[in-house]
C-alpha cells in the first residue's frame, strides 16, 4: 500500500498516540537532555514497503509542538517535503520494523538502562530469571529467564543497525545499546509501552539486587 493510500484520520490517530506516549515519557524524564525517539508505523506491514511516523531529531521532547514528528519510508527517508530531520536513530527503528514487522518502537535514554548495560556489557546480553514481570513479555512459564541483547554504542548507526538481525530473540522485545538506552517494541504502542515499562522495572530490581548482594556478601 504506498503512503497515500494510508487515510489522514490514521495517520492523526498515529500522531496523536505517539504525541501522547511522548508527553507521558517525558513526565518520567525518559528523555533527559533531548535523548530518546519513538516511532509508529502506519497502514499496512510489508516488509518491502512500510512507513512510519519518527520524532525529529533533537527536539525537547517534554514539548508538544506541530514539528515533533515526520512521516518516513522503510530507508528512513522522509516522505514529505519537510525541514525537519528524522531521528538521527531512525535506521534502528527500520531495521527493527523489517525484521519484526512491529507497530512500534520507543527508545529512551535512563540511568538503570545505561548502568545494567555496562555492568552486563562484556558479556553482550542480560540474564534476567525468575521476575514476575518477564510475563509482560507473554511469557508465562515458571522461573523464565530471558537474555536482552546489548549491542555496542558505535557512533556510525547503520554500522548498530545491521546487528540487530544477529541478536535478535523472538521472545525479547528489545535490545540495549550499551552505556546508551534501550530499544523496545511492540505490535501497537499499547504493548510497546508495557515492554519498554517491564523492561525498566526489571533493570532497576537487577541493580538494586546486585546492590544487595553486594552489600551482604
Ligand atoms: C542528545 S544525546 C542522544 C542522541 O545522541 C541519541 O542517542 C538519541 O537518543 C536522540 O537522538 P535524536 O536524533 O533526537 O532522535
Ligand atoms: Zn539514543
Amino acid at each position: 500500500m504506498g503512503f497515500e493510500k494510508i487515510t489522514l484520520e490514521h495517520k492523526r490517530q498515529v500522531l496523536e498516540e505517539l504525541a501522547d506516549v511522548k508527553a507521558l515519557f517525558a513526565s518520567r524524564n525518559w528523555f533527559p537532555g533531548t535523548s530518546g525517539n519513538l516511532s509508529m508505523r502506519v497502514g499496512d506491514f510489508d516488509p518491502e514497503q512500510f512507513y512510519f511516523a519518527v520524532t525529529a531529531s533533537g527536539k525537547d521532547k517534554s514539548l508538544r509542538t506541530p514539528e515533533d514528528f515526520l512521516f518516513v519510508d522503510k530507508q528512513g527517508k522522509a516522505i514529505e517535503t519537510t525541514n525537519l530531520k528524522p531521528s538521527a536513530e531512525t535506521l534502528i527503528h527500520c531495521e527493527i520494523y523489517r525484521l519484526t514487522g512491529c507497530g512500534a518502537v520507543f527508545h529512551v535514554h535512563t540511568v538503570y538502562n545505561n548502568l545494567i548495560s555496562e555492568f552486563f556489557g562484556a558479556d553482550g546480553q542480560v540474564p534476567i530469571q525468575g521476575i514476575e514481570l518477564i510475563k509482560a513479555f507473554n511469557i508465562w512459564e515458571e522461573n523464565a529467564e530471558i537474555r536482552v541483547p546489548i549491542l555496542p554504542n558505535f557512533a556510525d548507526i547503520p554500522s548498530i543497525a545491521e546487528l540487530v538481525l544477529d541478536v535478535l530473540d523472538a521472545k525479547v522485545p528489545g535490545i540495549l545499546l550499551r552505556n546508551h538506552g534501550i530499544y523496545a517494541w511492540g505490535k501497537d504502542a499499547f504493548e510497546a509501552k508495557r515492554h519498554l515499562e517491564a523492561f525498566e522495572f526489571l533493570f532497576e530490581v537487577m541493580y538494586r539486587q546486585l546492590l544487595l548482594k553486594g552489600a551482604t556478601s
